[in-house]
């Protein structure tokens, strides 16, 4: 049974250490129990500074990695290289300075004129047949309750099959995007959805007050679900 749990601490900027620190002690026990660790990275504002908490962190040190595959839960689909990409500012935080294994990145295709549909077939097929382990997999939350690019009232929300989507006329720019499916969100073993600052009050209320209507509220994971997040952000849960 999975369980929800909530966390609150008094600002954005002591998320963004407090997520961090959480993500190294998360990659540390799974590399002690497996080996290697599978980190979903998501896009957006508190994803950058969750990052950047994570360059300047001692304890990162005790991360082999080179035995981590991160995976994006979502992309603007946008040519290679492009700042709005999640892929170019995750990067720019931090990716860039770490020795991973370049085959071990796996971000999501970027506009090189293929469509869409094509480039998330093409992420499905590097996700495999069956998924690979996803340790944890962490969330943004927008405005209006999206995460990953699962909008509210959008087809791909109601996906019950399939593993990646393309999405089209996304309310948020830009308007074409790819994505990873509820099911395989929740196939994670631990999903955070990582929220900071008034203008999401609204939302994250909602949401984990159990509001289906926003994709927030589906995003959970096989064995906990953990919403992480600021005082404001906070201010309307139950
Ligand atoms: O466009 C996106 O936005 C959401 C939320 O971003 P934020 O800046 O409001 O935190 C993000 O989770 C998603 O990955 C990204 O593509």
């Amino acid at each position: 049974m999975s369980k929800t749990l909530v966390v609150v601490v008094p600002d954005a900027d002591t998320l963004a250490a407090t997520v961090a620190s959480r993500l190294v002690a998360k990659i540390v026990d799974a590399q002690a129990e497996r080996g290697s660790a599978g980190v979903v990275l998501t896009g957006g504002r508190i994803a950058k500074r969750v990052l950047a908490a994570l360059g300047s962190l001692p304890e990162a040190a005790a991360i082999d990695w080179s035995n981590v595959d991160l995976w994006w839960g979502d992309e603007r689909f946008l040519p290679a290289g492009d700042p709005e990409r999640n892929e170019t500012q995750a990067r720019e935080a931090v990716l860039d300075s770490l020795p991973l294994d370049p085959a071990r990145v796996h971000a999501m295709p970027a506009d090189d004129g293929t469509d869409a549909a094509t480039a998330a077939a093409l992420y499905a097929e590097e996700l495999g047949p069956e998924l690979p382990r996803f340790d944890v997999l962490m969330l943004g939350v927008g405005e209006d309750g999206h995460v990953a690019s699962l909008f509210p009232g959008y087809p791909e929300l109601a996906l019950t099959e399939g593993t990646t989507s393309a999405v089209h006329d996304s309310p948020k720019p830009p308007p074409t995007r790819i994505t990873l499916t509820l099911p395989a969100i929740q196939s994670a073993d631990e999903v955070w959805l990582i929220a900071a600052g008034p203008d999401k009050t609204d939302s994250v209320g909602r949401a984990v007050n159990g509001d289906k209507a926003l994709p927030a509220a589906h995003a959970t994971g096989a064995s906990k679900t953990y919403w992480l997040l600021d005082k404001a952000a906070a201010a309307k849960i139950a």
